[in-house]
């Protein structure tokens, strides 16, 4: 049954996206070809997947296999599956009218690039722009799809010719899957002809291997006419044709599962060609760990460390990059109870023979030998990183660390070891990276704890003056600017033996602490200054931490740090206030002038400014945000009037 089509609008980033892929693509325009192949696999695993828990779905097919049907004279290409198909509905949210949630974030970058002229193949990879890559060879589109569990006439036509609009109709098919016939453009001379099965061939080869259900294509062939079927003379000899043409299907991938294959016998070249197939990433990876373990659970992992980061690295509904197989039959992709959300980056394969396979995503979560792979693939991947050159290591770093550090805070099993992998921009480090076991080897002889300070602004936190003292005394302080640092610090309590010590919270324990009778000097000073303050601070202290700038703020060892407060504001959330201590140092001269000014007249007005005034040093030296900015600049303009002569 063939029915009215209807026309319907393709959503205006698919549009965004159809251009940009049409303009912008046109030397790699034979990836179209890998992108619908990998489409019709998906297709595939998920009926095959479906099919586990109901048999009925398959109806007697299961001979899973992606055929090609070129045709020279028509100028069309056909690539159609026994895959899971569509249903109108489906149709309708998949192609042309829901932009994937990608879609939006590969916008959103090109705008930041202001330009299409990035839009490089490894972009296009990453992004997965699939489907619509086919216009960039096709004029017309015909899809004629039909859902598993449909009747023939339930089948749906969808139809495009890429300049805005699409039609959808109802259709007939008479096996589950789908069928993509593409109209093929004019092309270049020096464009492949993608008709011509030796480029298929080819293209099969280059981007498509690895696929793990036999890519087909109808081929001519000279074949022997059997010996019983040959005319032959009175003396046996053939005098008709010895040959003759048929046609038969050749498969043209060789489906290779390089992970159950011996380590040795696999060489780069190959790792990388089928890194990119299941990464759709077109960059090498920065390394790989081929494992295979035998004893009471067996099994095979190929496991690649990617060497960019990708796009949605940080968004919640990212996938995860562990395909479960069992005895070389594709189970799942995105299996996230293999890899834990701090190693989400890993790609691969995992193939574990004695899995049960009826247990649902859910279920696999607890299953033993599930946790048992998990827990062994995660040590065998840290080791693998704790062995990397310094060089790779950085560079894993730059893309990954801030993802490696989550770990710390949420695998309370593998904290040290994964504290040993974090590196931190130092106050002695001059820009290079520093890990924990060298910061522990590079501390004074007379330094207790490893010191830290977290923040937002590098530059805010290197000068900051809370590190006035540690620095006089070269002891080394770990510039934290990840927001993830301010969840790890509250976990971390020690490395090594050695206890982390906040540089803005409480005593640190420097031998040269504030002058006792220093302090009791200024106590009533001390007292004066909370009372105008009160609102905002909980105590004025002679400060140890300052050698140069004349106020700070700090917070007792277990208050919220500023930058924490910052962090839950910008979260949307209402962190409870904390009160901060106004710390001042005693060493610099204008302490001791508001001192005499305060013993002379205490009702002098200026008194009160110059309390406001130390509060908002403190919280400009911080980065902070003046409560009334205003004020500030006024009090400075009338300082600096007084000042100069
Ligand atoms: N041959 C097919 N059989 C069944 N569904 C398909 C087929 N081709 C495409 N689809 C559906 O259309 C959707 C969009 O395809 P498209 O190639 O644009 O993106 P994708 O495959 O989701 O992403 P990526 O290319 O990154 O894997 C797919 O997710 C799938 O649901």
């Amino acid at each position: 049954m063939e029915g009215t089509p209807q026309t319907h609008e393709f959503k205006t980033e698919v549009r965004q996206v159809l251009n940009l892929i049409i303009n912008s693509l046109y030397s790699n325009q034979e990836i179209f070809l890998r992108e619908l192949i990998s489409n019709a696999s998906d297709a595939i695993d998920k009926v095959r997947f479906q099919s586990q828990t109901d048999p009925d779905i398959l109806n007697g097919d299961s001979d899973f296999k992606i055929k090609i049907r070129p045709d020279g004279i028509a100028r069309t290409l056909e690539i159609s599956d026994n895959g899971i198909g569509m249903t109108h509905d489906e149709v309708m949210e998949n192609i042309g009218t829901i932009a994937k949630s990608g879609t939006a974030g590969f916008l959103e970058m090109l705008e930041q690039a202001k330009s299409a002229d990035v839009l490089t193949p490894e972009l296009i990879g990453q992004f997965g722009v699939g489907f619509y890559s086919a216009f960039m060879v096709a004029e017309k589109i015909t899809l004629v799809t039909r859902a598993a569990g449909a009747t023939p006439d339930q089948a749906v036509r969808w139809e495009s010719s890429g300049d805005g609009t699409f039609t959808v109709a109802p259709a007939h098919r008479d096996q589950r899957g789908t069928t993509i016939t593409l109209a093929l453009k004019k092309g270049d001379k020096d464009d492949p002809d993608y008709t011509d099965q030796w480029s298929i061939r080819r293209i099969v080869k280059q981007h498509s291997d690895f696929v793990a259900y036999p890519i087909v294509m109808d081929v001519e062939k000279e074949v022997p006419i059997p010996d019983n079927e040959q005319i032959k003379d009175k003396e046996g000899k053939p005098i008709g044709e010895t040959t003759r043409r048929v046609v038969e299907e050749e498969t043209l991938n060789a489906m290779k599962a390089i992970w159950t294959q011996p380590k040795d016998t696999v060489d780069d070249k190959t790792h990388e060609e089928f890194y990119k197939h299941l990464a759709h990433d077109w960059n090498p990876p920065l390394a790989r760990l081929h494992l295979k373990f035998e004893g009471a659970t067996e099994y095979d992992a190929l496991l690649y460390i990617p060497s960019q980061a990708p796009f949605d690295l940080f968004q919640p509904e990212r996938r995860h990059g562990i395909q479960l197989y069992c005895k070389r039959v594709f189970i799942m992709e995105d299996c996230k109870a293999l890899m834990p959300e701090y190693l989400r980056f890993v790609k691969g394969v995992v193939d574990a023979p004695d899995l049960n396979l009826n247990v649902s995503r859910e279920i696999l979560q607890q299953d033993r030998l599930v946790i048992n792979i998990r827990n062994n693939l995660v040590n065998k991947l840290l080791e693998l990183l704790g062995k990397m050159t310094t060089e790779d290591y950085e560079k894993f770093y730059e893309q990954f660390g801030a993802v490696i550090k989550e770990g710390i805070y949420s695998d309370s099993n593998k904290r040290t070891k994964l504290a040993a992998l974090a590196r931190y921009k130092t106050t002695r480090s001059d820009g290079a990276w520093v890990g924990l076991d060298d910061y522990i080897k590079r501390m004074q002889p007379d330094q207790k704890a490893i010191y830290y300070i977290t923040g937002d602004d590098m530059n805010a936190l290197i000068n900051s003056p809370h590190l006035e003292k540690l620095k006089e005394k070269s002891y080394e302080v770990l510039l934290m600017v990840d927001p993830v640092d301010e969840w790890v610090m509250q976990v971390l309590t020690e490395y090594d033996g050695k206890p982390f010590k906040s540089a803005e919270k409480g005593d640190l324990e420097l031998e040269d602490a504030a002058d006792e009778t220093d302090k009791e000097a200024y106590n009533a000073l001390f007292g004066f200054i909370k009372g105008q303050l009160a609102a905002k601070i909980k105590e004025v202290k002679a400060s140890a931490r300052l050698k140069d700038s004349v106020a700070c703020l700090s917070g007792d060892n277990y208050d919220m740090s500023a930058y924490m407060e910052k962090l839950l504001k910008a979260a949307g959330q209402k962190p409870p206030e904390v009160q901060r201590v106004l710390e001042l140092n005693m060493a610099h001269p204008v302490m001791a002038k508001i001192k005499t000014l305060y013993e002379n007249d205490r009702d002098n007005p200026a008194l009160n400014d110059y309390c406001h005034m130390l509060y908002d040093l403190a919280v400009v030296a911080e980065g902070g945000k003046l409560e009334n900015p205003a004020r500030f600049s006024r009090m400075v303009g009338d300082v600096l009037t007084r000042a100069i002569p």
